[in-house]
C-alpha cells in the first residue's frame, strides 16, 4: 500500500530517513520535505529527485504520516502552521517526531485535539539503513497507528518500542551514541599515526576494526564481556591497552558522559507553561514528589 510520506526538516536526520525509506523501496513519487535552506533544497532535488517545498501545509495535506526532523528550538513554529492546516486525506494524519527532549504532550496540545503523535528518539547510521530507533507512542496513538510508524521505521533499521520515560536515556546510548564511536575512532586514528603508521593505513584498520566489531557484538550471539575476553590473552598485548583504559577512568568517563547526554534531554522537556504535562523522567525532578 502506498502512503504519503512527509518529512519536515531536510537536514541530517531529516536526509537519512529520506535516503534510507529510498534505499528500502519506499516511491520517490510518496516522499515530501519540508526545507527552508535554499541551498538544502536544491541539493534534496537533485540527489533524490524529491518534491522539496517551503511549505509545511502543503507538504501536510494528504501526508499519512508527517515526521518532523526540525531542530528542538524549529518545533513551535512547526506545529502552529499545523495547527492551522486542513487535512483533505480520509485517513487521520500521524505526526511523528524525531525531536530529542521535547515530550508528546507538547504536541498534543498544539495540533487539534485528539491527534496521534509519536516520539522517536533515532539515529544516522539510519542513512545505510542501519538506525536503532526507540519509539514511544503519544496518548492518541493507536495500536494501528503505532504499527504504521514502527513499519517505515523498521525499513531503516532496526526497532524498539519504549515508555516515554526512558527516551532520556535512550538518548543518551543510542541517539548520540554513533558520535561517542566517532571520537573513539578519530583518537585511534592519530594514536596510530603516532605510532608510525601513516594516516590512510591507520584510518582504513581502525574504520574496518569497528565494523567488524559491530558485526561480531550484533551477530555472534556472545556478549561484550565474552568478546572482549576473547580478545584479551593472558599476560598479552590487549590486557597491557585495557589495563590504562581501566587506569583512565574509561567506565566514569562513560557514566559521567551519558549521564550529561540525558540530563542535556531531560532539560529540553523543561518549559514553566508546560511543567504540569512533561512526563516523568528519572533525570527531571518532579516537584509534585517536593523533590529539588
Ligand atoms: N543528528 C542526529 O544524530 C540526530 C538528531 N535528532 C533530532 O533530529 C532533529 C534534526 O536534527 P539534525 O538533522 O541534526 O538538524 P539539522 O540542523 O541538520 O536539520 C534541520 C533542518 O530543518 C530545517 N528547518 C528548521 N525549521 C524548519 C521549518 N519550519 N521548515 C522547514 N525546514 C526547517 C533547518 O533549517 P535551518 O538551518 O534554517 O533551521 C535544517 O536545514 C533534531 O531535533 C534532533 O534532536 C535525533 C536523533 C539523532
Ligand atoms: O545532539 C543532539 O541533540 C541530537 C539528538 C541525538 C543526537 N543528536
Amino acid at each position: 500500500m502506498s502512503e504519503r510520506v512527509a518529512i519536515v526538516g531536510g537536514g541530517k536526520i531529516g536526509e537519512a530517513l529520506l535516503a534510507g525509506l529510498i534505499n528500502s523501496g519506499k516511491p520517490v513519487r510518496d516522499l515530501v520535505v519540508v526545507e527552508r535552506v535554499e541551498k538544502r533544497q536544491s541539493e534534496l532535488t537533485s540527489d533524490y529527485g524529491v518534491r522539496v517545498t517551503d511549505d509545511v501545509v502543503d507538504a501536510a495535506d494528504g501526508a499519512r504520516v508527517l515526521f518532523i526532523a526540525v531542530k528542538p528550538d524549529a518545533v513551535d513554529s512547526v506545529l502552529q502552521a499545523l495547527g492551522k492546516a486542513d487535512d483533505h486525506s480520509d485517513e487521520e494524519r500521524i505526526t511523528v517526531t524525531l525531536v530529542a527532549g521535547i515530550p508528546t504532550a507538547r504536541y498534543e496540545a498544539a495540533l487539534p485535539a485528539g491527534s496521534p503523535v509519536i516520539r522517536v528518539m533515532p539515529n544516522t547510521p539510519m542513512l545505510v539503513n542501519e538506525a536503532m530507533s526507540a519509539v514511544s507512542p503519544g496518548r492518541y496513538a493507536n495500536d494501528d497507528q503505532v504499527a504504521v510508524a514502527v513499519r517505515l521505521l523498521e525499513s531503516v533499521g532496526k526497532v524498539m518500542v519504549v515508555p516515554e520515560k526512558q527516551l532520556d536515556a535512550v538518548t543518551a546510548i543510542s541517539g548520540s551514541g554513533p558520535a561517542y564511536f566517532f571520537l573513539m575512532v578519530e583518537s585511534m586514528i592519530d594514536a596510530g599515526v603516532a605510532l608510525g603508521l601513516t594516516r590512510a593505513q591507520s584510518a582504513e584498520l581502525a574504520v574496518q576494526t569497528v565494523k567488524g566489531a559491530g558485526v561480531l557484538l550484533s551477530e555472534s550471539g556472545l556478549t561484550s564481556v565474552d568478546l572482549r575476553a576473547a580478545v584479551t590473552s593472558p599476560g598479552g598485548t590487549t590486557a597491557a591497552a585495557l589495563r590504562e583504559f581501566e587506569r583512565h577512568g574509561l567506565r566514569h568517563a562513560v557514566n559521567e558522559a551519558t549521564a550529561a547526554c540525558a540530563e542535556a534531554s531531560a532539560r529540553m522537556a523543561r518549559r514553566p507553561d508546560l511543567e504540569g504535562s512533561r512526563p516523568a523522567s528519572p533525570f527531571t525532578p518532579d516537584p509534585a514528589a517536593g523533590g529539588q
